[in-house]
Formats: C-alpha cells, structure tokens, sequence
C-alpha cells in the first residue's frame, strides 16, 4: 500500500491490474495516437516553441509509445528522459531507435514514483489528462515529478488547464431511460422464470438489482461528443489548474458554484463536462506561440476523451430566460483513488421565482 492520495490508500498491485494494465496495449496507444486534435496541439505546441527545447533536457512523464519524448529530441533536446510505467516502454525504446533519436531519448521503464533520474530537467512534458480532466488522477504523477525532478526555473508542458461546465439538451436521456427501464422489466421476466423452473423465490434481490442498474444507467456519467447547438447556457470553468504550482490538495477535490440563464424553450436534460489545456510557458520563459488543446463540443473537431454528461432524470422542461443555478462537487471515488464521485445540486428559477426546488443528483465517473 502507498500513502494515501485523495484519501484513498493505493495498493500498487490492484491499480496496475485495474488503470496502467490498458497502457501496455498497442491498440490503446494508436486510439489516443489517432486522435489528430490532441496530436496536433502537442505538435504545435512542441515544433512552435523549439527554444523551449533546444539543448534542453526534457522529462516526459509516462511516455507510452514515446511520442513526446521522440518530437522533443527532433525539435533539439540534449536529453529526454521518458518514463513509462508498463511495458510499453520497450516499444517506446525501439520506436525511438527507429526514428533515428535513441542517442537522445532513454527509455526508463517504471512509474515515475519509482524511478531515478539523474539530474534536473528544463521541461517536463506529459499528456495526463483523463475524462473531464481529472478522471484517472494521472496529474498527481506529474506533480510528483515536477516538485522531484523540474529545475525552479522549468517549464511544464501544458502549463495550465481548465475544467469546463455547462447545461445541455440530449437524446440520450430518452435513450438512458428506455434501456434502464428495460433492464428492470428483463428482471422480472427472469425471476419469474428462474422461480417456475427452479422453485427459488429471487424477490428479495429485485431491489439490490434495480439499484445496480440505476447507477448504470442513469447515474454513470456518460462519454459523448457534443454539438455547440447542444449547450444551452453559457459554459463555466469550474476549475483553473496552473501547472507550475498545483498541489494533490488543489485537484483531490473540485467545488464550484454555477448560474446559467438558458437559451430557447426547450429542455434541460443535463450537464456537460470537458477540458482545454494550454502551453503558454512560464512568466519569465513565455512560449513563442500559446497553443490550446480544447475538448469542447464541436461540429468538426472530435477528441477521444469527448465530454462526459450527466443526465437529469426527468428532464426538466425550461422557458428561455430560465436561470438554473446550484453547485458540483467532485472528489475521487473511496474504491478507486482514479475514478470520481460527482454531486450536482441544482434548482431552477423561472423570472426570479424558484421553479423546480433544489435537487441533488450523485453521479459516477467510471
Ligand atoms: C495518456 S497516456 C499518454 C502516452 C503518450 N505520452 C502520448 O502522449 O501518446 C499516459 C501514459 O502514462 C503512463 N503512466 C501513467 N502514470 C504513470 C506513472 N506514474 N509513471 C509512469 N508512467 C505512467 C501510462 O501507462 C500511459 O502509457
């Protein structure tokens, strides 16, 4: 077991077999390799800011297939050092070695908690980001490095980042409702049956079933790649993260107030959540040229990470004008340091007038 982060104590074992295990995949590399968004920003962010890496000595935290790592060498790194906690570093290796940098980028397989780097580094880069930020809880690693191993004067690359919030109209809650309402009516075939065939009596677990259910399909934060046409409120950040300076206090846990004034007579079926991050440098090393990584609803530019949404169950019928305002809370799941409990709390208000009382909703982000 390692000290507890977020709370939660970590038993490395489990979270191996339960988070890194999917990182040592091909397949899931080439997913967030093919995503031409983050690739792109990454890219840009790297070649347009050369200064920032030239004779420099770069730490990539969690190099996966070593892309980081081998765009630092090629834009002029003296060094890269390029950790990576499975064995997908052995690929990363050979990839470096193929592309001509392997003189430049040494692969160090192990987690970055783990391992010895033997100096301190002008830039750590590393891309950490999970669902809506913060799900995966990578970024305690990179603080982690950062307070080890980045010289007082490093740079951090992405050097801040935001989480994103707004109120949506969706399908899906039609879509959720149905199959949740499915689910129930499949049980009670089944234990009807179970009880004809086998003469045992099921009932006494009809509620345990519903409720499994009901966390599956209505409280399961869902993945979904939003239209702007979709958002009817203008988004909030719920959170500013500077990378220079977070701690594991700052990002354990998220809180913020929201007010939104919706737009057209419609629904509101729910909240959006997602993330930009930038790469501006530092204050006293600023970038050549700021680049910023969205995740955003978009009618053209997709991301693997999509935004996740939270149903509201039923969805409330809105005039436009109406206000609905309240609060999220998000900390990390007790089970699972890597995965986040999310409270909504929300009213809404029709011309100043509390229209629909104050409602908590406990979701999951699994
Ligand atoms: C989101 S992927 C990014 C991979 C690669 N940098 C890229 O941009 O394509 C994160 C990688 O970090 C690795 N990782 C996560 N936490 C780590 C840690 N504490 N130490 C070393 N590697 C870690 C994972 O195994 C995974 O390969």
């Amino acid at each position: 077991m390692e000290s507890a982060r977020g709370g939660a104590p970590v038993d490395k074992a489990v979270d191996f077999a339960n988070y890194f295990c999917t990182y040592s995949y091909l397949y899931h590399q080439k997913d967030m390799l093919s995503d031409r968004v983050r690739m792109d920003a990454y890219h840009s962010a790297v070649f347009k800011n050369k200064r920032h890496f030239q004779g420099k000595t770069v730490l990539d935290v969690g190099t996966g297939s070593g892309i980081l790592a081998i765009w630092s060498a090629q834009a002029g790194a003296k060094k890269v050092y390029a950790v990576e906690a499975t064995n997908m570093a052995r690929h990363a290796r050979s990839l470096a070695s193929a592309n001509g940098v392997s003189h430049i980028v040494e692969v160090i397989e192990g987690s970055i908690e783990d391992v010895s780097i033997p100096e301190k580094v002008d830039v750590i880069i590393s891309e950490w980001m999970g669902y809506f930020l913060v799900r995966e809880s990578m970024f305690d690693s990179v603080i982690y490095a950062r307070d080890r191993w980045l010289k007082p004067s490093g740079l951090m690359y992405p050097s801040h980042a935001r989480m994103w919030f707004a109120p949506i109209k969706t399908k899906l809650v039609e879509q959720k409702n149905q199959e949740y309402q499915k689910s129930l009516a499949d049980w009670s075939y089944f234990a009807q049956e179970l009880n004809e065939a086998y003469g045992v009596d099921m009932s006494t677990l009809t509620m345990p079933y519903h409720e499994e259910q009901k966390k599956y399909y209505l409280q399961t934060s869902l993945w979904s790649n939003l239209y702007p046409g979709q958002v009817i409120g203008d988004p909030v950040v719920v959170k500013e993260i500077d990378c220079s300076n977070a701690t594991l206090q700052d990002i354990a846990a998220v809180k913020s107030r929201f007010s939104f004034t919706l737009s057209g007579s419609d629904r509101l079926c729910g909240f959006a959540g997602w993330f930009d991050v930038h790469f501006r440098g530092n204050a006293s090393n600023p970038a050549d040229k700021e680049v910023e990584l969205t995740t955003s609803p978009s009618d053209t530019d997709t991301t693997h990470w999509g935004q996740q949404v939270f149903l509201l169950q039923p969805p409330l019928v809105i005039e436009d004008g109406d206000v609905v305002q309240g609060s999220i809370e998000i900390t990390r799941s007790k089970d699972n340091h890597r995965l986040m409990d999310v409270k909504i709390t929300h009213e809404l208000r029709s011309s100043g007038e509390q229209f629909y009382p104050a409602t908590v909703c406990n979701f999951f982000i699994e």
